[in-house]
């Protein structure tokens, strides 16, 4: 069973991330979860924190010369801003006087439209935001996609399977391309400044980022997550909660600001004729073979062996500097939502999370499917497993 947690406030000392059930043996290093964590930083529309702050990566437990126990594995990211932070956000109590001084210059009691503010000061009896969006923000996908990576690794090394992200439309701007991007286009997409595959589109995007800047506003988009290699049958059509696909949905949901998850052509197909809905069989000269791509590579909630395909979409950030209407909970007036300074537009860096999601899904999938205590087991089941569909003449093309 694989199952993981993280543990952090943004403005923390740092966060923590525990994933356990990974078999030993699996190659990880700093260097690649380093590189995962770099990948989420970039991208065009981040704000100024970006720059100014810095990931400080250490892998606690779980891990030995570039190979993982079998144990829990617990990475922590510190945060190299925490100086600054310290008294604001010390777990023992500071100077009352200092405390009530810090509110009476910073008060945060205008919550943001759109953000956890009010409704996290309801339900756990805040007067001011702070204390929720410490936790609600997303600096704490920093430790996901640190785990994300871990899995990625495991996928790779134990089934091939790859799993990469692009952004397919910002600001109402789409993206045109006509095939699905493999590995190999990753280099270019992350070189990409909105992670995006065509340049035209890519340009509009950052020109569309630049404006909503000078306008003092915000802008949301498309990911698009492929997983490559996936075998037929992770997941199970037997009960709702083993569905692949409601756990994918379910994981990229969980994203924060995410409002909209489709696998394959998701809505589009609820649009169009049943002919030409599904993904036609026919027997290939290599295995079974599809002739198209729409379902998103699972049917009955398992992955069919084709790419697995979804796309999710994030709403606009909600620190809008040119400020929305809300109250002041000190006063119960009318006033603009609290602002300091927030990202334009992080739909580069929700792709990089986004991928992480799925390879913790998927490798959930891949446990509970071959099990093994080692990445050895596990390889020698995945292959069995293999061998088993292929005497059944069930292969899916290469
Ligand atoms: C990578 C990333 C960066 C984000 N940056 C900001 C930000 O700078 N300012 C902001 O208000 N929201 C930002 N958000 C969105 C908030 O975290 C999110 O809107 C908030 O948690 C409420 O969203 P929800 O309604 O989906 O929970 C970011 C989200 C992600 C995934
Ligand atoms: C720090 C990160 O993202 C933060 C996510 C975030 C939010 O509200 O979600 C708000 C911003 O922080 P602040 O309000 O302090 O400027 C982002 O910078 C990060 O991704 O590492």
């Amino acid at each position: 069973m694989l199952r993981y947690l993280t543990a952090g406030e943004s403005h923390g000392r740092a966060l923590i991330a525990t994933i356990e059930g990974i078999p030993a043996g699996v190659g990880v290093t700093s260097e690649d979860i380093s590189e995962a964590l770099t990948r989420r930083r970039l991208g065009a529309g981040r704000g100024a924190r970006m720059r100014f702050e810095a990931d400080e990566l250490t892998i606690l437990t779980g891990v030995r010369h570039g190979k993982t126990l079998g144990s829990p594995i617990a990475i922590m990211i510190g945060n190299t801003e925490w100086p600054k932070w310290d008294q604001v956000m010390a777990p023992d109590p500071v100077d009352p006087i200092l405390l009530a001084e810090l509110a009476r210059n910073a008060p945060l009691t205008r919550p943001r439209p759109g953000h956890a503010d009010l409704a996290g000061m309801q339900k756990y009896d805040f007067s001011e935001s702070r204390p929720v969006l410490e936790r609600a923000s997303a600096r704490e996908t920093a430790a996901r996609v640190a785990i994300g990576r871990v899995a990625q690794n495991f996928l790779a090394q134990a089934c091939g399977i790859t799993v990469l992200s692009h952004v397919v439309e910002l600001g109402g701007i789409a993206a045109t391309g006509d095939r699905f991007p493999t590995m190999a286009d990753l280099p270019a997409i992350d070189a990409d400044p909105v992670r995006c595959l065509d340049p035209d589109a890519s340009a509009a995007m950052q020109a569309e980022i630049d404006a909503c800047q000078k306008a003092g506003d915000t802008l949301g988009g498309v990911v698009e997550v492929i997983a490559w290699g996936c075998p037929p049958g992770l997941g199970s059509h037997s009960q709702g909660d083993r569905r692949l696909d409601a756990r994918l949905a379910g994981a990229l949901m969980g994203i924060q600001a995410i409002k909209g998850v489709e696998l394959g052509d998701g809505f589009e197909l609820a649009r169009i004729r049943g002919s030409q809905a599904h993904d036609e069989i026919v027997r290939g000269g290599n295995g079974i073979e599809r002739l198209s791509q729409r379902s998103g590579g699972t049917e009955g909630g398992m992955s069919t062996g084709e790419l697995v395909r979804m796309r999710a979409a994030m709403k606009p950030i909600a620190t809008v500097p040119r400020a929305l209407r809300t109250i002041d909970v000190r006063t119960g007036e009318p006033a603009v939502a609290d602002h300091q300074r927030s990202d334009v537009c992080a739909v580069p860096a929700a792709g990089v999370v986004a991928e992480a999601m799925v390879a913790l899904v998927l490798a959930e999938c891949c446990l509970e499917k071959f099990g093994g205590d080692s990445l050895g087991e596990t390889r020698r089941n995945y292959r069995g497993y293999l061998r088993q569909v292929a005497e059944r003449g069930l292969s899916i093309h290469d």
